[in-house]
């Protein structure tokens, strides 16, 4: 599992660490890693031009002693102090090892690059002590680097930490202020929100981890890797009948949408479970049963997918799956009709699986404003619903109406297709057939789909239907349990 913990429990975490190590060793432990992350992305160290950006705090520490540590090296490195203060030693340290040191730098005494350029800027400005936003000396001092990279373009850009001024805790970006944007993010310890919430994750670009011995409680967000999702997967034992495994019923689709019917289908038929049902009307039951001969009518079920392509009889759809008392998967037009499943208490347990767009209709609020605060607008439908909330986008979340959410990390832009959503829904239905509790059937659902997406495309078109299809080869190649 791949764990993001919140700032204070890192604090936490290392102050419990340093009592019992030598001063500043866990700040050695974390240059010594970011020095050789650099390394390893400069593709060697002798020679090479490095500028820091350094902070006031131990963020720029972390950078002055890795900057230290590649002039012993021959690197050339370069840092500029954008603080009142900074890391002493650290400065000390970079100073004996060669590198030069800027001090006093301004909006308005920013430095000329040095000639030449720099293959790399490190960000050491703020860590998980900052602010959102950049102020004015670092943006200066930011602008002058970009534009000093050695082959005339950009330098390479490498966070320490987190990129500066993106919000740490949530993964959101200062609204119309500035942030870094890295191609590598050299953490520590434990993944924090940012690097794996949106927007915000686009920000760090890479993200690499350096171990540091923290020991961590519990994360309240998390990434399921691939031995986490093939211990939660479902498998047929010896013994098992159709029936033992789990089926699942879809009420999806209409005479106008029968493709809707057709791909929820094709994500519930492909074979987590032990039988798929079709319910709707006459005409598209036919059709959907012509393309997936194994699928059958009306009868008992574990789990039901209501609502994509179902128009306006999606509530009518919703009202006759919510009194089976099974769990349902609520997507497109049965998100708006949930109030016909009474109070919150008396609901099945639900998976609402809404876009942006849809999950600021339900929650009264503008698309922009959930697509810039992705965590908070999940968890808070997640309470506000009493339900396992599933908020589809580029890393998509899982909510729980505990607070845990899961972030999936899987996936390609090309999955950015009509009917994707459809045949998640049903996969997601078929792992609560097949007994999953809501968080895990979202989570593991979400990931196999973007895992068969990004099969499927091997880097180029695909269309809704291929992730359905590509899903048993994800599963197939899933390391043993
Ligand atoms: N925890 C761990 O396990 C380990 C942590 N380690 C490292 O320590 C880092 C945290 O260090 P930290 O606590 O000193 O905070 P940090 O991020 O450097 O910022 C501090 C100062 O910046 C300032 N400032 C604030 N906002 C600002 C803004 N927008 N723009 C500009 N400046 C701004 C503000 O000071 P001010 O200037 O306001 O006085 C604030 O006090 C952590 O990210 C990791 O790199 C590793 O070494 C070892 C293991
Ligand atoms: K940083």
């Amino acid at each position: 599992m791949r764990c993001a913990h919140t700032v204070e429990q890192v604090r936490a975490a290392e102050s419990q660490l340093m009592a019992r190590l030598p001063e500043g060793a866990l700040m050695q432990r974390a240059a010594t890693g970011l020095g050789h992350a650099v390394a390893e992305l400069l593709g060697g160290v002798y020679g090479r031009r490095v500028l820091l950006l350094v902070g006031s705090g131990d963020n720029g520490g972390d950078a002055l002693l890795a900057g230290a540590m590649l002039a012993r090296r021959g690197a050339r490195v370069e840092a500029w102090q954008l603080g009142e203060r900074w890391h002493d030693d650290g400065a000390a340290a970079l100073r004996a090892a060669g590198g030069r040191c800027v001090t006093a730098v301004s909006a308005t005494a920013t430095p000329a690059p040095a000639a030449g350029g720099y293959d790399v800027v490190v960000d050491g400005v703020t860590g998980i002590g900052g602010r959102p936003g950049l102020r004015d000396a670092a943006r200066a001092a930011l602008d002058v680097a970009l534009a000093a990279g050695t082959a005339g373009g950009r330098p390479l850009v490498v966070a320490v930490d987190t990129p500066s001024g993106v919000d740490v805790e949530t993964g959101e970006l200062p609204e119309g202020a500035d942030h870094v944007r890295a191609d590598l993010t050299v953490t520590f310890g434990t993944h924090k929100p940012v690097h794996l919430v949106e927007p915000g994750a686009s920000a760090c670009g890479a993200v690499h981890l350096v171990d540091l011995g923290l020991d961590l409680p519990p994360a309240p967000l998390e990434a399921l890797q691939p031995g986490d999702v093939s211990a939660l997967l479902p498998r047929p034992s010896l013994e098992a009948h159709k029936y033992t495994r789990g089926v699942v019923g879809v009420r999806a689709g209409s005479t106008t949408y029968p493709g809707a019917a057709l791909l929820s289908v094709a994500g519930a038929a492909s074979g987590l479970v032990g039988m798929v049902r079709y319910v709707g009307s006459d005409a598209v039951a036919r059709t959907v049963r012509e393309q997936h001969p194994e699928v059958v009518g009306e009868g008992r079920v574990q789990s039901w997918v209501v609502g994509s392509g179902s128009g306006d009889d999606a509530a009518q759809h919703l009202r006759q799956a919510g009194s089976d008392g099974v769990p349902v998967v609520v997507d497109a037009d049965a998100l708006a009709h949930l109030e016909i499943l009474g109070a919150a208490e008396q609901r099945p347990p639900l998976v609402l699986t809404p876009h942006a767009g849809e999950l600021a209709r339900l929650l009264d609020v503008e698309r922009e404003q959930v697509e810039e605060r992705q965590l908070h607008h999940a968890r808070e439908a997640a309470a506000r619903f009493g339900a396992t909330v599933l908020l589809k986008g580029p890393h998509t979340l899982a909510a729980a109406p505990d607070g845990r959410v899961r972030v999936t990390t899987t996936g390609t832009p090309w999955l950015a297709t009509a009917g994707a959503g459809d045949v998640l829904g049903g996969v997601v239905g078929a792992l609560l057939a097949a007994g999953l509790e809501p968080l895990d059937a979202a989570s593991v659902g979400s990931w196999l789909h973007g895992a068969a997406a990004t099969l499927a495309a091997a880097g180029g078109p695909i269309v809704a239907g291929d992730v359905a299809r590509a899903l048993p080869a994800v599963v197939r190649g899933l390391p043993l349990a």
